[in-house]
């Protein structure tokens, strides 16, 4: 089990992760979210080691984790660490770069583990390719083989996809994460999409300013969101006053484009515009004083009524 407990880190005069305590069952698979600048990476640094907590403790089974001030070479030897940088050796071939920390006493089984991590990748055929001819997206899926390259207990991941191209990252990040699965290796990761956060967490995250405000499963976050911040962290959302349902309780609801349903009575709305999303069409529509977001199946002009999922 990961336990973090009171951590505390400044840069200068600036606090910048606060009091943060939480706990990481083995093989759990947990997302960091938050603002630009919240703390996520900073967050990450300090569980690798990477950098000295100004206050609090960290544990991996019950043993610490000490930060630079106690190590000649910072970090975990059970922990890997994949920066935004990737720190990847660039006159050296793609292979070569995922093998970089398994032994050469064992040549064959060193080649065949390089093969079943390019595959995982899908970076086979790049395999004798130097690493500064890749793209910034090629480099970031070699990294990622690397750090599973010896099998750590705790991976550690700075946006892991966020050079990948859609096309390959919804493959690729299903792919790395069933393996983790698969093997019981625990991950924490940081991330700005939606979608990789609700859909690979057992639970989610969520910074602000250097605090955490929230652990929760992607229902919790999603469904039931404690506030706007943590609402808009993980899609859209729209925030109503509940007066505009006749009720007076001075309350806001947060409701989702899906969880506004398209009828043959209820409220009234204008539609403003209307994207097309491939599944259907996202409209913005005019209500009370809000602009709102429906999803909707088909395109609609003008005027539009709508009801609530589950309204009390
Ligand atoms: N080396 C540094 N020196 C001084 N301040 C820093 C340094 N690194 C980060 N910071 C500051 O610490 C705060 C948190 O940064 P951090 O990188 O942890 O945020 P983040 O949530 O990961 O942001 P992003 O999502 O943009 O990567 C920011 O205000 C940032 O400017």
């Amino acid at each position: 089990m990961l336990e973090i407990k009171q951590l505390s880190f400044s840069y200068g005069n600036d606090s910048v992760v606060n009091k943060v305590s939480f706990s990481v069952e083995k093989g759990q698979v947990i997302s960091i979210i938050g603002a630009s600048g919240s703390g996520k990476s900073t967050l990450l640094k300090l569980i690798y080691g990477l950098l000295d907590a100004d206050s609090g403790e960290l544990f991996w089974n019950k043993k610490q984790i000490l930060g630079p001030k106690f190590h000649l070479v910072p970090g975990m030897d059970y922990m890997k660490y994949l920066a935004q940088d990737f720190d990847l050796m660039p006159y050296v071939s793609v292979a070569e770069n995922v093998g970089r920390f398994l032994s050469n006493f064992y040549l064959k089984e060193k080649a065949n583990r390089v093969n079943e991590l390019l595959e995982l990748v899908e970076m086979t055929e790049f395999a004798n390719v130097k690493a500064k001819l890749l793209s910034g997206g090629q480099m970031q899926r070699v990294a990622l083989a690397r750090v599973l390259a010896l099998e750590p207990e705790v991976l550690l991941l700075d946006e892991p996809f966020s050079h990948i191209d859609s096309f390959q990252k919804n493959r690729i990040s299903r792919h790395l994460f069933d393996y983790c699965k698969k093997k019981g290796i625990t991950v924490l990761f940081t991330s700005h999409t939606p979608d990789e956060a609700l859909m690979f967490s057992d639970e989610i995250i969520v910074m602000q300013n250097g605090n955490l405000i929230e652990k929760a499963t992607p229902n919790q976050i999603y469904n039931f969101p404690k506030t706007e911040y943590i609402a808009r962290l993980t899609g859209d959302i729209n925030v109503i006053p509940t007066a505009y349902f006749g009720k007076s309780d001075g309350n806001v609801l947060f409701l989702r484009p899906h969880q506004i349903i398209i009828s043959y009575d209820g409220f009234e709305a204008q539609v403003v515009k209307s994207y097309f999303k491939g599944n259907g069409f996202l409209l913005k529509v005019k209500f009370c004083e809000s602009e709102l977001f429906v999803n909707a199946e088909k395109d609609y002009f003008g005027k539009i009524k709508f009801k609530i999922k589950n309204l009390t």
